[in-house]
């Protein structure tokens, strides 16, 4: 086995009504520095992840070892260095970058040769929808749809004329924890203006016509209301945000960070204006990863 590094980014989900579908890929990353061991070994090098004791309990690990015994293959031992700065259980998608990671790891090490579509469906059946596997596995923003066990259809939306800023508060937030909150049915016209909200946002963002997706964002009947009193200053960011240009700010994922999507180029000015107002809260200017989940090869050994 030759060594070789993993980098996946993180991703935003929803993006306001487009619920459990629609997704975007951040320039965050989890790295994974792979190597050919006599014995398991994982060193996590970033405070971002979680504490842990041995190798058994990682979670990555435990993703590896199930996509390599879905294939009847046994993971070889490793020595894995993690490094990450997507922040855990905050809405960037800190666990479907991990899913990817340790499918990726399996990929690679047991040489499965998987496609695509096979590293999608795994990585969606754990998480339960694709909306963050599919950016984090493929870059960019991703609309998806799960339709059967079988069958997943996806369409990726390239070249985002638009600046990101998130603002990460100093608490977590469990995606189960915020879905428990959503209600389990929606009547008939709640589902139907719901979707036509979310059918306008990407017709919008097709278009280029930023300042309509920007108020279809901020419409979001399917959790947003929900979910409102969970997010710390929820009104207050968007309303700020809105008044110094941002088109839309929603939640991140199941939140707590909210993210606004702002014109190209303005990015910056509106995030140091942020920052000034919410100082307890990490407000960064991100970009959008238009390439998804990484392996390059050690220089040393692929010079081999
Ligand atoms: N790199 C990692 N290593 C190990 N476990 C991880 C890693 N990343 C995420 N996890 C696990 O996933 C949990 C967070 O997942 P959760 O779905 O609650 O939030 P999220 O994925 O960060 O946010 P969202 O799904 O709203 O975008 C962590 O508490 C941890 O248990
Ligand atoms: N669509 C998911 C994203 C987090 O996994 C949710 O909002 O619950």
């Amino acid at each position: 086995m030759k060594d070789f590094t993993i980098s996946v980014p993180a991703s935003t989900a929803n993006i306001g009504p487009c619920f459990d579908s629609a997704g975007a890929a951040l320039n965050l990353y989890l790295t994974l520095q792979v190597s050919e061991a006599d014995n398991w070994e994982i060193e996590q090098h970033s405070e971002l992840l979680p504490d842990e004791t041995n190798y058994e309990e990682n979670f990555i690990y435990q993703i590896a070892k199930q996509t390599a015994e879905r294939h009847n293959k046994q993971l070889p031992a490793c020595k894995v260095i993690i490094t990450s700065d997507i922040p855990l259980a905050r809405g960037l998608g800190s666990s479907a970058s991990a899913v990817i990671a340790g499918i990726e790891l399996a990929n690679q090490a047991c040489e499965l040769s998987l496609s695509t579509e096979e590293k999608l469906h795994y990585g969606t059946e754990i998480e339960g929808h694709p909306d963050n596997v599919a950016p984090a596995l493929l870059g960019e923003m991703v609309i998806s749809v799960k339709t059967s066990d079988h069958e997943i259809d996806w369409i990726q939306l390239s070249d985002l004329n638009l600046d990101v800023i998130v603002y990460i508060p100093n608490i977590e937030l469990k995606t189960e924890e915020a879905r428990n909150v959503l209600p389990a049915n929606y009547s008939r016209d709640s589902a139907t203006t719901a979707s036509s909200i979310s059918n306008i946002l990407i017709a919008s963002l097709l278009k280029g016509d930023y300042n309509l997706a920007g108020k279809m964002m901020e419409k979001d009947l399917f959790h947003e209301p929900y979910r409102a009193n969970l997010i710390p200053n929820y009104k207050n960011i968007k309303k700020e945000a809105k008044s110094f240009g941002a088109y839309g700010t929603v939640i991140s994922g199941a939140g707590p960070t909210m993210i606004s999507f702002v014109p190209k180029g303005e990015g910056q000015a509106i995030a140091e204006h942020m920052k000034t107002v919410y100082k307890d809260y990490q407000v960064n200017m991100l970009e959008v990863d238009r390439v998804g989940v990484q392996v390059t090869q050690s220089l040393k050994r692929a010079a081999e």
